[in-house]
């Protein structure tokens, strides 16, 4: 059993002897530019800071094409007003500071209105010529009683780091940015619940937490940028749902703006309240379609001072969910984070950024794994029999172990970097699929067979599609079927679509588990939903927002 004996071995060797760590020797320090910025948090999108770090991903938004052009079958509502400069005089006015609105109507600033247009996979770009920034819940409430009043519609923006176009107008929407609500409002430190503005960063929210020994029960790629009313609005799932659950159950509490102005204060911070329809639930993941979140509470756990990182390589999906079964079984309540990737995406990531992976040879499967417990000894003790057992058995053939904080950080990279990395060749299909884990993999395979016998997977310019590959977060069901190609083509699009929202519905499976409807999936959420849901939700809209001005164009 030799690979047993090596993978323990350099278990061992690490323990004994960091600087002999196969992590250490192998992992350089990440100096490409990153989605995430984990000490760079800043809310202005598409924005290069100090250290190079680019907010929501490097968007040349001139190179980007208008949605309006690139989905002429997406017609603009024509009930909606134009905006005009009695409009912009009236915003100006009402918001006062100069750094509250970005327009390019009444004078020339479409530079500065790009990066609030475009997505950061630069597949959608807008029309819009205002942006406004409040800075009070107050102030949301009367632009939006505003806009409803006059027929303005609206696309409320947290860190535009989403996936599937929610955060960016199609045409001539009114950008409303909360990154001016960036405020705490208050921890108790007894009952671990956080009341924040929707506009706080993601990172800068669990830095904060952090100094009071507690963790925001959501960590995703994008940290650096995302604000955590986005994360609610679009229900993020992130890298521990599997350990700390879903917004739907640690959110517990959220003030939220109508379309007519009217501010919904129910940011309460009851664990239990069984007193009628639990309406918050329609914001999270509502994706601003029925007003816009402004501040949340939340209950966080406390931080587990011990935590380890372990990644590593398996022959095929088989071993990745026997490996995932044994995790379970033998780490149990340590278990925080159980993750895949796929050979041929650590090898993108590989050739998009130059990211030595950490474990010698190629393997077609990876995982990584990660514990937090309460207790260091104790905690190892536990890791280090599992890493034995699945060496013994065969389950795994190779894997490093972490030594200290940088280098649970590099193994975190091989993952976190995937998603923007992949974006290198030109543009990617993103799938965000959850379906029964036995049949995941196949499905990748399915489609990575079906492009190549079409000739549109290759290595070269003359073929549009790179590769087709799959990651994502195993311990949840949800797999990233991810697409890069050279260039956005209406040929791969078809060979794509349906074809994937069919193999998903066949399984009972949903065509989005963790990033939303937004424009990308609004035609397809048939595939999940029965028409009495569809009708259900359609109620439930036109209820909220009589008028449609919220986020329109998307979601259903
Ligand atoms: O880009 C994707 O497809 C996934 C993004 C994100 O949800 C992740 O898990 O990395
Ligand atoms: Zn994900």
């Amino acid at each position: 059993m030799a690979t047993s004996s090596r993978f323990v071995a350099s278990l061992r060797r690490t323990a004994l002897s960091p600087r002999a760590s196969p992590c250490i020797k192998r992992i350089r320090p990440v100096t490409q530019v990153r989605w995430t910025g984990s000490t760079s948090a800043t809310s202005e999108p598409h924005q290069p800071d100090a250290k190079g770090t680019v907010k929501g991903g490097p968007a040349p938004a001139k190179a980007v094409k208008f949605t309006s052009e690139m989905y002429p079958e997406i017609q603009r509502n024509s009930k909606f007003t134009n905006l005009s400069e009695e409009h912009v005089k009236y915003f100006k006015d009402m918001l006062g500071s100069e750094s509250a609105v970005v327009e390019s109507f009444s004078k020339d600033a479409s530079e500065d209105i790009e990066p609030y247009n475009s997505d950061w996979m630069r597949k959608y770009r807008g029309h819009a010529k205002l942006v406004l920034k409040p800075a009070t819940t107050e102030e949301v409430s009367r632009i939006l009683k505003y806009c409803n009043d006059n027929m303005l519609a609206v696309v409320p923006q947290g860190g535009n780091t989403g996936l599937v176009g929610g955060s960016v107008p199609v045409f001539d929407e009114i950008v409303i940015n909360l990154q001016r609500m960036d405020k705490i409002r208050s921890f108790d430190e007894v009952s671990g619940i956080l009341v924040a503005d929707a506009g706080v960063i993601l990172e800068v929210a669990d830095n904060f937490l952090a100094e009071k020994k507690h963790i925001f029960p959501l960590d995703l790629g994008a940290k650096g940028s995302c604000q955590i009313g986005g994360n609610v609005a679009t229900n993020a799932g992130g890298l521990r749902l599997l350990r700390y659950g879903s917004l739907h159950g640690n959110v517990l509490g959220i003030e939220a703006v109508l379309p007519d102005g009217t501010v919904i204060d129910d940011l309460l911070e009851l664990r239990k309240n069984n007193t009628g329809y639990d309406i918050k639930q329609l914001f999270i993941g509502g994706e601003g379609t029925i007003g816009i979140i402004t501040g949340i509470s939340i209950l966080c756990p406390q931080r587990s001072p011990a935590v380890n990182v372990a990644y590593f390589g398996l022959e095929s999906f088989e071993h990745a969910q026997k490996a995932f079964r044994a995790a379970k079984n033998q780490l149990s309540e340590i278990l925080s984070a159980f993750e895949m990737m796929d050979g041929r995406t650590q090898k993108l990531l590989n050739k998009a950024t130059g990211k030595k992976l950490p474990l010698e040879g190629e393997h077609p499967f990876y995982c990584l794994i990660e514990t937090s417990g309460s207790n260091t000894d104790h905690d190892s003790e536990k890791l280090q029999n599992f890493l034995e057992n699945v060496m013994e058995t065969e389950i795994v053939s190779d894997g490093v172990v972490a030594q200290d904080q940088t280098q649970m950080g590099e193994l975190w990279s091989c993952r976190e970097g995937v998603s923007e990395a992949l974006g290198h060749w030109g543009g990617v299909y993103k799938y965000d699929l959850s379906l029964p884990i036995a049949d995941m993999y196949d499905l990748v395979n399915d489609v990575r067979d079906r492009l190549t016998e079409v000739g549109l997977v290759g290595d070269d310019d003359s073929h549009p599609v790179v590769d087709a590959v799959g990651y994502g977060h195993m311990g949840d069901a949800n797999l990233h079927l991810n697409v890069p190609v050279r260039r956005y083509d209406k040929e791969v699009e078809k060979q794509l679509e349906p074809y994937v929202y069919e193999w998903v519905q066949k399984k009972n499976g949903s065509i989005s588990a963790e990033h939303g409807l937004g424009i990308t999936k609004k035609p397809y959420i048939g595939y999940s939903r029965s028409d009495t849901m569809i009708k259900l939700m359609k109620q439930i809209k036109n209820l909220y927002d009589p008028n449609g001005i919220m986020n329109p164009y998307k979601y259903i």
